[in-house]
């Protein structure tokens, strides 16, 4: 299959669309460094010390103790030269420079010892520190609005929120060795000066233009990374579809292997291009860098031979210097990478800070009415739009749902049905218009208080790897205990799927995992109605909730459905329409409007989109019995033409089964059916039913 880059056509790419981070990187500079480090030192302090004071009050304190130590070091090796280069015979000279090599052992083995205590409350602290920063954007991803993950720039701020979790714990390291070679400047710098005055400027002078050198070619590399983040993103992402067990039979059947392959080969072969260049132009400006300092610390190491010359500097005092101005350049190389290091770190965990302050600028902002479970849910001229979408999903809607009441939303692929069900739960906020729970917008609903009364079976439902129990209570078990999730289980089908559990209830659903086990789709789908049937919720949607159940197992769900919506509104997507027939009233979507409305037998009568609809499937159905398991009069015989007679107008009759769902009246506005009543002993009885 030809690649689309090589075909010209569009190709799948990640784009920074508020370029904040490129303007980020490009601050990497000597001045902005100098102006920011002391924040991200404070702020890597203040992280460490939420999490662990004494770890972090403990590396503060080796820190600070080991450039004591340096500076004891450089004063033990001015007394050691000293005593050695002075008159006298070697006994003397040695016996004189002994306390001096003593204070230089001791500080040496003191360095010692603390460099392994910042190692160690380092590595107990870093890791930490990163969890600590997951949990936070866990609880901010959790905070903000579903419609934030149909907004391309939030799944960017969010991706880059995660690399600043991921490397928070090197702040911890970074950290520690910018204040080390902080440390290890002031004692160089506080013996050099003892020494001679003009030698610590010299040094500085002769580091600049190293350090300008080794931060630009930081600051090529940094944006280099972030140019190529995008192609990581994909990478990572195919990564994942070619090696997940989910397509791993299609990649073999459809022998899409080499063009997959290929496709990862093209990215790669990007990023490895935006790699070298960044390692070249950092090379070089590495190069050019070393070139001026190699000339500057030739002229730094003439000043000190021409002092020693001229008699301005003892012999004893220019041997410590060699020792000092190699302390003072090391800790001001180490100053310059480390703080390129953490200011690159810094701009991840910036990332990660805006995300939490604005969880990327979706956070929920709602009211905190609580509410009961509805009794009605009211939607008036409801207008929705997705995000940078050319068209309203959702336009002009009205209509009231109430307890005890099924509404069926049926339509052509992408009419918004899916879109009109999650604003009916409040997952999504109207654009304009109104969606209310019992006369409250939903908007000003307690979102958490609100959700706790939506029962919703989507069309890609969770498969989580938990316990069939947990997978069925999603963590909230309800009083009644196991006795309420059997009794889900008889209305989902479920309790077929739990006698095959090696473990029943208790059994991990998730082969992968040690002692779990792998179900079929239909037997996943029939969890994940238990889920919607087991939550004491107000509100029940069902998106295509049984496209994967035999003929058997649907029967089941609808037969039951009546019953459940005693104490519940039940909103229903399908796209089998003899399924629809249990609803009080059916909603016709077209492109976002209600374009028709009312019982099943009225709308097979009234010629449109759903008698067309129902014409076509009704007329493939009875020519090929076998494609519908199920017969069509399960639930609205009268509703049914009959073989040959493409849409005839039903005669109002209850239903077979005791469904007494009076057909052909219409739910108009305010007014409930009276079938949602009387039903549900019937209902029940059907319920039963295999
Ligand atoms: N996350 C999204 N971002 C942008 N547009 C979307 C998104 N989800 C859906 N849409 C668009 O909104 C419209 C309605 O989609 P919706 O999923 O509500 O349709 P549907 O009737 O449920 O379709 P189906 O029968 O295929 O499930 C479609 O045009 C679709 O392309």
């Amino acid at each position: 299959m030809p690649d689309e880059a090589e075909t010209g056509g569009e190709e799948l790419q990640f784009v920074d669309r508020t370029g904040s981070r490129e303007r980020a990187g490009q601050q990497i500079r000597l001045a902005d460094m100098a102006r920011r480090l002391p924040r991200l030192v404070r702020r890597s302090v203040a992280l460490a010390w939420s999490i662990d004071r004494w770890a972090c009050l403990g590396l503060l304190v080796c820190q600070v103790a080991s450039g004591a130590m340096q500076a004891l070091g450089l004063l033990a090796v001015s007394g050691t030269i000293a005593a050695l280069l002075a008159g006298g015979d070697i006994y003397g000279r040695l016996l004189a420079a002994w306390p001096s090599l003593v204070m230089l052992a001791g500080a040496a083995a003191a360095r010692a010892l603390l460099g392994i205590t910042v190692a160690w409350l380092s590595s107990r602290l870093g890791p930490q520190m990163s969890r600590e920063a997951e949990l936070g954007l866990l609880r901010a991803v959790t905070e903000v609005e579903l419609s934030a993950y149909d907004a391309p720039g939030f799944n960017h701020r969010k991706e880059a929120a995660e690399r600043g979790a991921e490397v928070a714990q090197d702040l911890v390291t970074e950290g520690q060795d910018l204040i080390a070679s902080l440390a290890s400047l002031i004692a160089g710098a506080g013996v050099l000066t003892a020494l001679h005055p003009a030698l610590l400027p010299l040094l500085a002078l002769a580091s600049f233009p190293q350090a300008v050198a080794q931060i630009s070619a930081a600051r090529v590399r940094y944006l280099a990374r972030l140019r190529s983040n995008g192609d990581y993103r994909l990478l990572s992402i195919l990564r994942w579809h070619v090696g997940d067990r989910y397509a791993a039979d299609q990649i073999r059947a459809g022998t899409m292997s080499s063009f997959l392959v290929g496709r990862y080969r093209h990215i790669t072969d990007r990023i490895n291009r935006a790699d070298r260049r960044a390692a070249d132009t950092g090379a070089r400006m590495s190069v050019l860098g070393a070139l001026c300092g190699g000339v500057a610390s030739a002229a730094v190491w003439a000043a000190v031979v021409w002092l020693l010359a001229t008699g301005r500097m003892s012999v004893g005092h220019a041997g410590t210097a060699v020792f000092a101005l190699q302390t003072v350049g090391m800790a001001l190389r180490g100053l310059v990478v480390g703080g390129a290091r953490i200011m690159r770190t810094g701009l991840y965990m910036d990332d990660w800070s805006a995300f939490l302050r604005e969880a990327g600028g979706y956070r929920m902002n709602r009211g905190t009415t609580v509410p009961g479970p509805p009794q009605q849910i009211t939607v008036q001229d409801l207008v929705f739009r997705y995000e940078e979408a050319a068209n309203d999903a959702v336009r002009g809607v009205s209509f009231t749902l109430r307890r005890g009441e099924v509404v069926a939303l049926v339509g052509y692929n992408g009419s918004g049905k899916t879109t009109l069900a999650k604003l009916l739960s409040g997952l999504y906020l109207p654009t304009t218009g109104s969606v209310t729970w019992d006369g409250v917008p939903t908007g000003e609903l307690d979102p958490q208080a609100m959700w706790s009364h939506v029962a919703l079976v989507p069309q890609d439902y969770a498969r989580w790897p938990l316990t069939a129990r947990e997978n069925m209570t999603l963590g909230q078990p309800t009083s009644g205990g196991d006795a309420d999730i059997h009794a889900a289980c008889a209305r989902s089908g479920a309790d077929e799927v739990l006698t095959e559990l090696r473990s029943g209830l208790d059994t991990v659903l998730a082969r992968d995992w040690l002692g779990g086990q792998e179900l079929s789709g239909g037997q996943w789908q029939r969890i994940a109605l238990t889920r919607a049937f087991y939550r004491p919720a107000g509100l029940l949607v069902l998106d295509e909730p049984t496209a994967a159940l035999d003929p058997l197992g649907e029967h089941r769900i609808f037969a039951g459905l009546r019953q459940l919506a005693a104490t519940r509104a039940v909103v229903l997507i399908t796209h089998r329409l003899t399924n629809v027939a249990c609803a009080d009233r059916i909603l016709v979507l077209h492109k976002g409007r209600i374009v028709q409305q009312g019982t099943f037998p009225e709308l097979v009568a009234e010629p449109g989109p759903f008698r067309d609809l129902w014409a076509y499937q009704h007329t493939r159905e009875a020519a090929d019995p076998a494609a519908d398991g199920r017969s069509a009069d399960d639930c609205a015989p009268s509703a049914h033409p009959a073989p040959g007679v493409p849409v005839p107008v039903p005669a109002p009759q209850p239903a077979p089964h005791g469904d007494t769902v009076p057909r052909t009246r219409k739910s108009t506005e305010g007014e409930r059916t009276s079938a949602s009543a009387e039903a549900e002993t019937d209902a029940e009885a059907e319920a039963e039913a295999p």
